[in-house]
């Protein structure tokens, strides 16, 4: 089911949509600031960092927190939190694994910067990762573009003084302002408008709302509200929660915006090989470099592997936790090239499946396109090759943790393109991955 095919939601994509919302009273907690100065803490995703800014501001109410396992068991079963309340979606927080969190503690959520936003009282933590329980504001500064227009839903609340209130949430463009005007003064209502702020395209969203409040009734308020997108239904029932967190008595829900994605060539892309030493990364990366800049068209940055170990990574040894370190610090690094639409090269051994993937979908989280390179160079060729002696080395024992000797590679099982480079020349090997750029389009 779509959007378009709730109940309700009229067939013709790109008019808004007349809602009734149940004027009843929000449950909220009192968030006092507090320094409870605990010492575990963690960085949420930026999905999980939205879902609490909503939590403590009350615009999630009745929820207090971050939902335990019997509560996403009910929500996810039959739309409901354990105790019957009525709650479209399971707002969860996974932690990884070996976070040494557990219940009873109380972990300190940063924003990605560093700065504490909350504290999670643990009340459950489930061995897939799932860390559950009520949080508290540390009264963090709002920073981000339009913070000033993030207000908590209590004091939008009060300002209606009374009146009607009709609130028009919208993820894109609103495209007829006259059917919001109509409604508005049939309900004698004021407009709220609350742009649902989330992502890259966030910004937009809110310059969209202050467009629109210009050409509404006067006293029209724009108010954020950052509301990371669900699947259509569940985001709709949100939406509504919303509306009557923001003191709503009527809700519109604008039309989901159409997003064209650029064209590929004009999209960020990230080309990553991935290989053993001796496999011919760098020598097919610089030449693919080279040959992009020859054609133009495309700013291309190569992150050579010996400048990112010698300057981003220095100081790194080749143990799992830094190998890991290194990919993750490379692939920053692309994904903020990539975001703003270049071609980034990385060429590290990146041994890691799991690794590699976090990568992927870093990249793809920025709205840019990732290729996955294997240069699947048989070990003993590699070793023959030996350029530069380390493998006589690793097998002498004199390098410890040596990738193919004594340390693991992880085949990829989802590589875009796999080049064999034995008997192969190196311009052979450019080409194949050329012609993979151009049939996807990133270069023409
Ligand atoms: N223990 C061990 N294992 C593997 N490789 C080693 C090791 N020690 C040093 N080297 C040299 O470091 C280069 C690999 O670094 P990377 O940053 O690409 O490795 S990783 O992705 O972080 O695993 C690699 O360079 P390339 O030959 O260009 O791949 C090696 O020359
Ligand atoms: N088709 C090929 N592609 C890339 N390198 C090749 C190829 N054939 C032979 N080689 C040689 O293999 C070696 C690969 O070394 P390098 O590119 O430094 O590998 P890596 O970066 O994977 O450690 C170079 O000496 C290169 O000349």
């Amino acid at each position: 089911m779509t959007l378009w095919d709730h109940p309700g939601y009229a067939s013709t994509a790109g008019s808004p949509v007349h809602y009734p919302v149940p004027v009843g009273n929000v449950e909220r907690t009192a968030v006092a600031p507090e320094n409870a100065g605990p010492d575990l803490s963690w960085t949420p995703d930026a999905r999980e960092l939205a879902d609490l800014e909503l939590l403590l501001g009350g615009a999630f109410g009745p929820l207090t927190g971050f939902l335990g396992s019997a509560d996403v068991a009910s929500v996810t079963e039959n739309g409901r939190l354990a105790d019957g309340t009525p709650w479209p979606d399971p707002v969860t927080l996974y932690l990884p694994h070996d976070h040494p969190v557990s219940a009873g503690d109380e972990l300190v959520l940063r924003d990605p910067e560093g700065a504490g936003l909350a504290v999670l009282a643990v009340t459950e933590r489930t061995a897939d990762g799932l860390v559950a329980g009520p949080v508290r504001s540390l009264g963090a500064a709002e920073h981000g573009p339009f913070a000033r227009l993030r207000r908590p839903p209590a004091e939008v609340r009060a300002e209606a003084g009374g009146r009607p209130v009709l609130a028009v949430t919208m993820r894109g463009p609103l495209d007829d302002l006259g059917e919001i005007t109509a409604t508005a003064q049939e309900l004698d209502a004021a407009i709220l408008l609350l742009p649902l702020a989330f992502g890259e395209s966030g910004p937009g969203v809110v310059r969209a709302a202050l467009k629109a409040r210009d050409r509404l009734p006067a006293g029209t308020r724009v108010v954020v509200a950052p509301l990371a997108p669900r699947e259509p239904e569940i985001d709709l029932e949100l939406r509504e929660h919303l509306a009557t967190a923001y003191g709503a008595t009527e809700h519109l829900a604008g039309p989901e915006p159409v997003t064209l994605p650029g064209p590929p060539h004009r999209r960020g892309l990230v080309v990553f090989f991935t290989g053993l030493s001796g496999s011919g990364k760098s020598t097919i990366a610089r030449c693919l470099r080279d040959a992009l800049l020859e054609r133009g068209g495309r700013t291309v940055t190569y992150l050579d592997g010996d400048v990112v170990r010698r300057l981003l990574s220095a100081g790194l040894t080749f143990s799992r936790a830094d190998r890991d370190l290194n990919i993750r610090r490379i692939g920053f690094v692309a994904a903020e090239v990539a975001r703003h639409g270049g071609l980034a090269i990385c060429a590290p051994i990146a041994p890691y499946a799991a690794t590699r993937d976090e990568v992927r979908h870093m990249v793809e989280e920025v709205g840019a396109d990732f290729l996955l390179v294997h240069v699947s160079t048989p070990l003993e060729e590699c070793e023959r090759r030996d350029r530069k002696g380390l493998y006589a080395k690793a097998r002498a024992g004199l390098i410890p943790e040596f990738t193919g000797i004594s340390d693991p590679y992880e085949e990829p099982g989802d590589a875009d393109l796999a080049i064999d480079t034995t008997g192969v020349p190196v311009d052979r090997a450019v080409e194949s991955v050329v012609r993979l750029l151009e049939t996807g389009g990133w270069v023409r």
